[in-house]
């Protein structure tokens, strides 16, 4: 796999706040990674220095081997689609759309009419006037039918209802399918986004947490299901990431089970089962003690995480 992103000991100041700190990764070709974390983590921060819109106080970012700073080679391939976008008042929905094929030389109309029609946008209106889903809906139709080999949604669906997201999610994997490329997706809407998710970033306080497959995370934790009693004293004094009951049965998520202690909770009767991408997200970046990825390539959570 080649390396389109390649961020080493990236830093980013506003004043006194380090948005991003001390932050080194890469993105591969061809995969949709989810760049999770908490308000204020550093998620946009991120984005910005990587499409060029920001510049890192400290650090080195190559997209596609080059600087992103003022470099059209490396624009043309990017789409970064926001919320905060502005656009000039007097915008209707058609200007938008017909001003995106002059920045993004992979632009399909046919597909862009089609999402038109599906997510009901109304393309007479002016941006200013359109409800806050449908100005959420023509930043997801510009980035899809981009097809921009590097695309970034920063929480692309304020406002999107749940017909308008799964038909995102929908036209998303199918649309990358048909046309593969690199997909950033920052979203607080972790478990519904979990199964578009190949690759996961996790950020906290500016800080790269998790650099892992998104399988390699889940399968780091598992859910044990039983009788309270015998729940109770498998799990011993292992440390509980979620834990939840009624009446008799409990389920509780323990990190990294080996596989005889598997064996020996099945033979006691237990279930054992996944665990939810956005319960390990919440245990870790609320502050954790285990290192869930123990298995998986990751950044070492630092110790001001654990504390
Ligand atoms: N222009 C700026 N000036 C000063 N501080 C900033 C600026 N932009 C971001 N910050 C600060 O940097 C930190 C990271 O902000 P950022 O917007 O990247 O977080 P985020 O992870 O995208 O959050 P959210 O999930 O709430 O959108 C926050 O503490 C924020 O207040």
């Amino acid at each position: 796999m080649t390396a389109i992103v390649d961020v080493q000991d990236v830093t980013k100041h506003f004043g006194s706040v380090a948005a991003v700190d001390g932050v080194s990764f890469r993105l591969e070709e061809g995969k949709i990674y989810g760049l999770l974390g908490r308000n204020g983590a550093g998620k946009t921060t991120l984005m910005s220095l990587l499409t060029g819109q920001e510049f890192a106080t400290a650090g080195d970012i190559r997209i596609f081997g080059e600087s992103p700073v003022e470099n059209a080679r490396v624009a043309e391939q990017i789409c970064f689609i926001k919320e905060s976008q502005k656009y000039p008042d007097d915008f209707k929905v058609k200007h938008v759309l017909r001003m995106a094929p002059r920045f993004f030389p992979n632009w399909d109309q046919s597909f862009a009419d089609q999402l038109v029609a599906e997510f009901r946008v109304p393309l007479d209106r002016k941006m200013k006037k359109l409800s806050r889903g449908q100005f959420s809906a023509v930043g997801v139709i510009v980035g899809l039918a981009s097809r921009a080999p590097l695309t970034f949604f920063d929480e692309p669906y304020l406002g999107l209802d749940a017909v308008a997201r799964q038909l995102f999610y929908d036209r998303l994997l199918a649309d990358y399918a048909e046309h593969p490329r690199t997909v950033v997706l920052s979203t607080h809407l972790i478990d519904e986004v979990s199964a578009l998710l190949e690759h996961v970033l996790v950020i906290d306080e500016g800080r790269l947490l998790v650099d892992s497959p998104a399988d390699e995370l889940m399968g780091s934790a598992t859910t044990v299901v039983g009788g309270r009693d015998a729940v109770e004293s498998f799990v011993g004094g292992r440390e509980v990431i979620h834990r939840d009951g009624i009446g008799g049965l409990l389920s509780l998520t323990v990190a990294g089970l080996t596989a005889a202690e598997r064996a020996t909770a099945k033979a006691a009767g237990l279930e054992l089962g996944p665990v939810s991408l956005q319960q390990l997200i919440v245990r870790l970046t609320a502050g954790s003690t285990t290192d869930f990825t123990e298995n998986a390539p990751t950044t070492p959570i630092p110790e001001e995480a654990r504390a």
